[in-house]
């Protein structure tokens, strides 16, 4: 079974959350997620994008929730085992914005 995942404290959230928001990360509504969207030159670059994030998820053992079509990957960042958002995606969301301008 996941171990459990301790979720943001409030504190953690007021801090980290507009840091996102200046990353074009949006709050996911209904939910307690992260969402964005990343736009290449084209497929192979997208492609190559996913490629190194999907390595880093396996190592981090944490996976994002993404969806791809030609040049377009819109990515939503959320930690199951908490039922919400966790330092592991605020790790990942950090990692993702350095993969994308690689
Ligand atoms: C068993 C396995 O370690 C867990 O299911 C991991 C895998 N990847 C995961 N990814 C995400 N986004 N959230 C999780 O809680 C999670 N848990």
């Amino acid at each position: 079974m996941a171990s459990k995942v301790q979720g943001l404290s409030e504190e953690e959230r007021d801090h980290l959350l507009p840091l996102l928001r200046n990353a074009q990360w949006v709050e996911v509504v209904g939910r307690d997620a992260i969402y964005k969207e990343f736009i290449f030159k084209d497929f192979n670059q997208a492609f190559g994008f996913m490629s190194r994030v999907a390595l880093q998820a396996e190592k981090m053992d944490h996976h994002p929730e993404w969806f791809n079509v030609y040049n377009k990957v819109q990515i939503t960042l959320s930690t199951h085992d908490c039922g919400g958002l966790s330092q592991r995606d605020i790790t990942l969301a950090t990692f993702v914005d350095q993969a994308s301008v690689l």
